[in-house]
């Protein structure tokens, strides 16, 4: 797929959009930032509802540029909000095929089936909007935006007007669109915890601005933490199980450069990819490795690179295990005390670690 190319800039009163984006054209761009920054001025200028300067090109097409303006109708996209709107009066059933029957059979690129089955929707096909639960009415919404067959697909904060029940059920369907569509899909959020568990790539926003942005796991291990997770930063990685042990309740996940204990969960089984987030402040340091602890997960790494007070007497520690990054948030005088510096070979106790898939 090709990349999207996006460069706007437009201006209100109080504000300037000023950005130039390279975006993955397959996978999940999570925009991320603080309310008021822009994500949703972005999101407009991506789908023409707001006018700008600027290009944009999705799947190989020019959208707009200095001769011309496709208007928003013209652009092979489906947007979800945040509060749904479906037909009152039509069933799910209705409300799926209402944008499906539109479009050409020969230019369908995804089935009412597969719609229906990745949302799981069967057994509410029948059911009036006005019975839904608000998690089931955006699935449905997200159904039906996905049968609109679009190039691209814009989700601004999906989530964020369901109770937090709701959001743990959705949240699985959503990580098997990541799977299945091989469309790009641009999510904005506000949560940490989202776009660990569902971006491939994010993209920092502050006043008009990207400030930072490339995949997320290499981004997520940067020291300078440029998306101001504070308390949430941390590493996301990638690991598969590899032995459960159902007596202990724990599950041992292999990833590139070492294994972890986890807490053992229903479908954990052998060979099971799973997204596993480690928080920085859950990492200390120690320079050898004391068999008699209670931390479970002592993984050797190397330093790479340390930001000293990132915070006052606070540090934040970049380590190697294999290729895979971790952070470690330490107080600088413990830096002091263990004589910390890059290229040291440590180990990391890890006092907890989730998986987000
Ligand atoms: N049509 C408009 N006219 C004037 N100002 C606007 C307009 N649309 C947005 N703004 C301003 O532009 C700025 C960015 O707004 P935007 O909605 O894009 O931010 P956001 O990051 O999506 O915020 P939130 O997370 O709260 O939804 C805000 O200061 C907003 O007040």
């Amino acid at each position: 797929m090709s990349p999207i190319q996006a460069s706007f800039r437009c201006r209100f009163e109080n504000f300037e959009l000023s950005v130039d984006l390279l975006l993955p054209g397959k996978g999940v761009t999570a925009l991320f930032g603080h309310s008021g920054c822009g994500k949703t001025t972005l999101l407009r200028c991506i789908a023409g509802l707001q006018t700008s300067e600027g290009y944009l090109n999705v799947a190989g097409e020019c959208w707009q540029d200095s001769s011309g303006f496709r208007p928003t109708h013209q652009r092979p996209l489906a947007y979800v909000f945040q509060e749904t709107s479906l037909f009152p009066h039509l069933s799910v059933s209705g409300n799926l095929n209402y944008g499906y029957r539109r479009i050409p059979r020969a230019e369908r690129r995804i089935t009412f089936d597969q719609a229906v089955d990745w949302l799981g929707l069967t057994h509410l096909l029948n059911r009036m909007p006005a019975k839904l639960s608000g998690g089931e009415r955006q699935r449905v919404a997200i159904a039906r935006a996905l049968l609109t067959s679009p190039r691209l697909l814009l989700m601004d904060e999906p989530l964020s007007a369901l109770d937090q029940t709701s959001k743990q059920e959705i949240m699985p369907y959503l990580e098997n669109l990541r799977e299945s569509l091989a469309i790009p899909v641009i999510y904005v959020s506000h949560s940490a915890a989202e776009v660990a568990r569902l971006a491939d790539h994010i993209v920092m926003m502050d006043n008009g601005r990207v400030v930072a942005e490339g995949p997320l796991q290499e981004t997520l291990a940067r020291t300078d933490q440029p998306f101001g997770l504070e308390e949430d930063a941390g590493v996301i990685l990638n690991a598969t199980i590899e032995q459960v042990e159902p007596e202990w309740h724990l599950c041992r996940a292999g990833f590139d450069g070492g294994e972890l204990w986890l807490r053992l969960h229903d479908g954990l089984v052998p060979g099971k990819p799973v997204r596993v987030r480690v928080l920085a402040r859950d990492i200390s340091i120690a320079l050898a490795a004391h068999p008699d602890q209670s931390i479970q997960n002592l993984v050797p790494a190397v330093i790479d690179e340390i930001a000293r007070e990132v915070t006052p007497g606070t540090s934040m520690v970049r380590l190697l295990a294999g290729q895979t990054p971790f952070l470690a948030r330490l107080t600088t005088r413990s830096l002091h005390q263990l004589k910390l510096e890059a290229g040291r070979n440590v180990w990391m106790q890890i006092k907890s670690v989730a998986i987000v898939d």
